[in-house]
């Protein structure tokens, strides 16, 4: 079943507890200038004119969602997620119109830029069976032996880094992610359902900027990026 072309629904996983940033507050919620992580990122997606609909997973015991502004906008639909970010990803997909297109996106990406998103959407025509954001690996890296000492050095030859928004069909993406999950694979992103099934979704250039906000120091960087963007808006 193709999706029709114009109908995109985003899904936030906002399930979260965030415990590599070691703070009180899960880190969806924590002030980043004006507003939380959850709402900024959630403000970048409302306010793109071709998603019509954003699903958001939330954590059984969220206390904090619905005194968010955007919680009463009217694109908004909330599910319960689940223990592992695929599981509140495929709780979204179960409630998303099957013949859409699925956009998921971190809620701890808040500086997701509308020209990224363009570009990913618009490449839906070269890659039909879905793509992601994501950006080639610039350093040189390495694996580490078990005492933290270098093993290797890996090729960067064409590595990327995953980043989100990923793009599939919702219904491939469903039934993918599903099957997957079922036969106990590792999913940590929505490609690796699509791979696991056997498709090669494509690669679409990313900005830099579109970081995820995973350890404290990343809040820093995080407003660095927003105040830019918000300056550059004027
Ligand atoms: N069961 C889960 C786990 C994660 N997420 C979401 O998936 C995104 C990316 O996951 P990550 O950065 O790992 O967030 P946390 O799982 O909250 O962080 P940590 O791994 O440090 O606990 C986050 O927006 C998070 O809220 C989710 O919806 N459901
Ligand atoms: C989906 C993702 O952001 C792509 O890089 C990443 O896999 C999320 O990983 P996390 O450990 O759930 O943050």
């Amino acid at each position: 079943m193709l999706p029709t072309q114009d109908k995109i629904i985003a899904i936030v996983p906002a399930a979260g507890i965030g415990s590599r940033m070691g703070s009180e507050l899960p880190k969806q919620y924590l002030l980043l200038d004006d507003q939380c992580i959850l709402a900024h990122t959630l403000d970048r997606l409302l306010g793109h004119p071709q998603i019509s609909q954003v699903i958001v997973a939330l954590h059984p015991a969220d206390e904090h969602f619905a005194a968010l502004a955007q919680a009463s906008h009217p694109k908004i639909l909330t599910v319960t997620g689940g223990g592992e970010r695929a599981d509140s990803v495929l709780a979204a997909l179960n409630r998303a119109d099957e013949h859409a297109w699925a956009l998921v996106h971190d809620a701890a990406r808040p500086c997701l830029a509308a020209d990224d998103i363009d570009r990913l959407l618009a490449a839906r025509s070269e890659f039909p069976q879905g793509a992601i954001l994501a950006m080639p690996v610039r350093d040189t890296m390495k694996r580490a032996d078990p005492k933290g000492r270098i093993q290797t050095t890996v090729s960067r030859e064409r590595l990327w880094h995953a980043l989100t928004p990923q793009m599939f069909p919702v219904a491939s993406l469903r039934s993918h992610l599903a099957a997957a999950l079922s036969a106990g694979a590792l999913i940590t992103d929505e490609a690796s359902a699509m791979e696991w099934a056997g498709e090669a979704p494509g690669l679409v250039v990313g900005r830099a900027d579109n970081i995820k906000v995973t350890h404290p120091d990343d809040l820093r960087l995080a407003r660095l990026f927003l105040t830019r963007a918000n300056s550059a808006l004027g």
